[in-house]
């Protein structure tokens, strides 16, 4: 593949950033990447393991002479991050991140760049409950939705250069308005992530969690709940303080149907639990069947296709 940047800057250099920088080696579409975390522990790993090029140790150094400067950071450290490195930029570079959170993070990043640098944000839909410089794997994005969130003056040439290095890194994109990104997350990941971690501390307050009675008696819906509430805690803390908006309105709704749901089994309204899982249930089979789930056989196809 055609190499697109001869510099890239990670800064943070944790789950994503490590799996970022296996998925442009493996991609050949950059030339060095250099590296940056805040705490030494995490420089000198991403050093030993080989992460990046080079390992630096502030993020002014970082960012020197970068085409393209990635924030891998928690949400929460984005605008001091941006605030450090605003004056080492090139003109020309294009500064993008990974934050699962949008609007809050081009209000936090935007102001502290200078004039000449494009601002692209974007939010790569993949993850797992790990974290830190050995967590990252290539393969991690493949066939996951980036989105892609241009600011209202972001370059067209530089919205599409790092289109083009998402898709190289084997991911499927999309351009999306933040405000839209930032309601849209808060129903597919923020607020099921709070659901997760409810539902785990509601087992451990029974006392049954450490005991291991959950784990080995639970299929697997309770299994993906511990492995979600094993994330970090920092990252997490984070999205909910810089979406509240949305994830409260989605959490307002939840409330209400789960409270409709308990008086339904307080009273023993068969039907309407029925109705309802009737509904749920139509939903995921429309989801396959329009090849919209990426983890499906038929993925991408026509809907109704067999082939
Ligand atoms: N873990 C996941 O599944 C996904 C995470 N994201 C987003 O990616 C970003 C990074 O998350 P992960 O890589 O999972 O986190 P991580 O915890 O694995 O890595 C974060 C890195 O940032 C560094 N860091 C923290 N504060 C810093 C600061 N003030 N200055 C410099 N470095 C600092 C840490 O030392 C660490 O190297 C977050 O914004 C998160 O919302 C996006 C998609 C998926
Ligand atoms: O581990 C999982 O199942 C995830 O959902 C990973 C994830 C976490 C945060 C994101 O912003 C995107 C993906």
């Amino acid at each position: 593949m055609a190499q697109i940047y001869d510099r890239v800057a990670l800064i943070g250099l944790g789950h994503i950033a490590s799996s970022m920088s296996h998925a442009m080696r493996r991609a050949g579409m950059v030339g060095e990447i250099v590296g940056y975390a805040r705490s030494a522990e995490t420089r000198e790993i991403a050093s030993a393991i080989g992460l990046c090029d080079r390992v630096v140790d502030s993020a002014s150094d970082a960012v020197a002479d970068a085409d393209l400067v990635v924030l891998c950071v928690p949400v929460g450290a984005m605008e001091a991050v941006a605030r450090e490195i605003g004056p080492a930029l090139k003109a020309g570079a294009t500064v993008s991140d990974v934050g699962s959170v949008k609007c809050a993070v081009i209000d936090a990043v935007g102001p502290h760049l200078p004039e000449g640098v494009h601002f692209v944000p974007a939010h790569p839909l993949a993850g797992t409950e790990h974290s830190g410089p050995r967590s990252g794997f290539a393969e991690l994005f493949d066939n996951r939705y980036t989105i892609i969130t241009p600011v209202k003056d972001s370059d067209p040439v530089a919205v599409a250069q790092l289109d083009a290095l998402w898709q190289g890194m084997g991911a499927l994109t999309e351009i999306m308005d933040a405000e839209r990104h930032d309601r849209v997350l808060a129903v597919t990941s923020h607020t099921p992530h709070l659901i997760a971690y409810t539902m785990v501390g509601v087992a451990d307050d029974l006392g049954r969690v450490s005991e291991s009675e959950v784990i080995k008696y639970s299929a697997t819906g309770f299994r993906d709940f511990t492995r979600i509430a094993a994330s970090d805690p920092t990252m997490w803390r984070d999205v909910f303080l810089n979406n509240k908006e949305a994830t409260l309105e989605i959490l307002g709704r939840f409330t209400e149907e789960l409270f409709a749901l308990q008086r339904a089994i307080r009273r023993g309204d068969g039907d309407h639990l029925h109705d309802y899982f009737t509904r749920t249930r139509a939903i995921r089979r429309g989801i396959i069947e329009a090849g919209q789930d990426t983890d499906a056989p038929n993925f991408g196809r026509a809907p109704g296709r067999k082939d």
